[in-house]
């Protein structure tokens, strides 16, 4: 039977991305990927992310955490379900700042700059063809060109590509309405350049230090935020040297900031994490999970 039968979650949002999150830290147990999917179906409770806490591996870490996303899939990072995951971290206990492990490193977490905020240091960002990954044939990154529907659609080409420990492609666009990603963010996501699939971000830059932005999310889809892909798009910007290396991100869910640090390189994120209910899974759901 499934570690989650019966175990409780908690339903939150990171800016509209919609976050459960698991605290398996009381057992031994992880989930599977058809666990994930079985929590996601409308039986369950329909997410875009599952973040499940389990018990430390490294000395000094507050949990190792998984992330799924609703197909099934792991990804090694998830901005808006850490700030989820450290509210919850901190409302149990007394601490002031968390270190937890992903599949991708070490993730810092710290309440502020105002009360109803969090930040997390999401690491350094990664643009080498083998960090995204790309397909070996495209390992000059600079030479991108995709274009997608037909030919009098409008054409996306020359995306940055960033792995900020999950793959992401950004698409600097003057409307991030004029293009149907509903259509072409599966086209792209699934794009044989992109081995893992990847995250696909339209962004517009409005100023040195406001961008905005829309993605579709490898494995979940269209979502009203992405955490990762806001630190992405925010570090590709300024390494075009189009924005500062601090930059006021809108994504349709709501406002995020990124710092990308000088000092150390590291991509600091800082927004809201909003919790919304508490349950306990029902068992029938995992009736049919191996
Ligand atoms: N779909 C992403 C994981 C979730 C990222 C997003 N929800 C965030 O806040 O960073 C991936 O497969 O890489």
């Amino acid at each position: 039977m499934s570690a989650l039968a019966n175990h409780s979650f908690a339903k939150m949002n990171g800016i509209g991305n919609e976050i459960v999150v698991i605290d398996l830290r009381d057992t031994a147990s992880g989930i599977t990927p058809a666990d994930a999917r079985a929590v996601a179906t409308p039986e369950g409770v329909p997410y875009d992310q599952l973040m499940v806490l389990q018990k430390p591996r490294l000395a000094g870490t507050d949990a190792f955490v998984s992330i799924y996303n609703n197909d099934g899939s792991e990804a090694g990072a998830c901005g808006n379900g850490m700030r989820c995951v450290a509210r919850q971290t901190f409302a149990g206990g007394d601490k002031t700042a968390l270190t937890f492990e992903t599949k991708a490193g070490l993730i810092n977490c710290w309440q502020g700059p105002a009360p109803d905020l969090y930040t997390v240091d999401m690491g350094t960002p990664k643009f080498g063809w083998q960090d995204i990954p790309l397909a070996e044939e495209f390992r000059d990154t600079r030479g991108i060109e995709l274009q997608i529907g037909p030919i009098d659609a409008p054409i996306l080409h020359t995306p940055s590509v960033v792995s900020m420990g999950n793959p992401h492609a950004i698409f600097w666009v003057e409307d991030i309405q004029a293009y149907d990603l509903e259509k072409f963010g599966p086209l792209l996501e699934n794009h044989p350049i992109f081995p893992d699939r990847a995250n696909i971000t339209l962004a517009h830059i409005v100023g040195r230090d406001h961008i905005v932005m829309r993605t579709w999310e490898r494995g979940a889809g269209l979502t009203k935020a992405c955490g990762s892909a806001a630190c992405a798009t925010a570090v590709a910007a300024a390494r075009l040297r189009r924005t500062n290396r601090t930059v006021h991100m809108t994504l349709p869910g709501g406002e995020l900031t990124i710092e990308w640090r000088e000092s150390d390189d590291h991509v600091l994120m800082t927004g809201p994490a909003a919790f919304e209910y508490e349950g306990t899974f029902d068992p029938k759901l995992f009736a049919s999970v191996a």
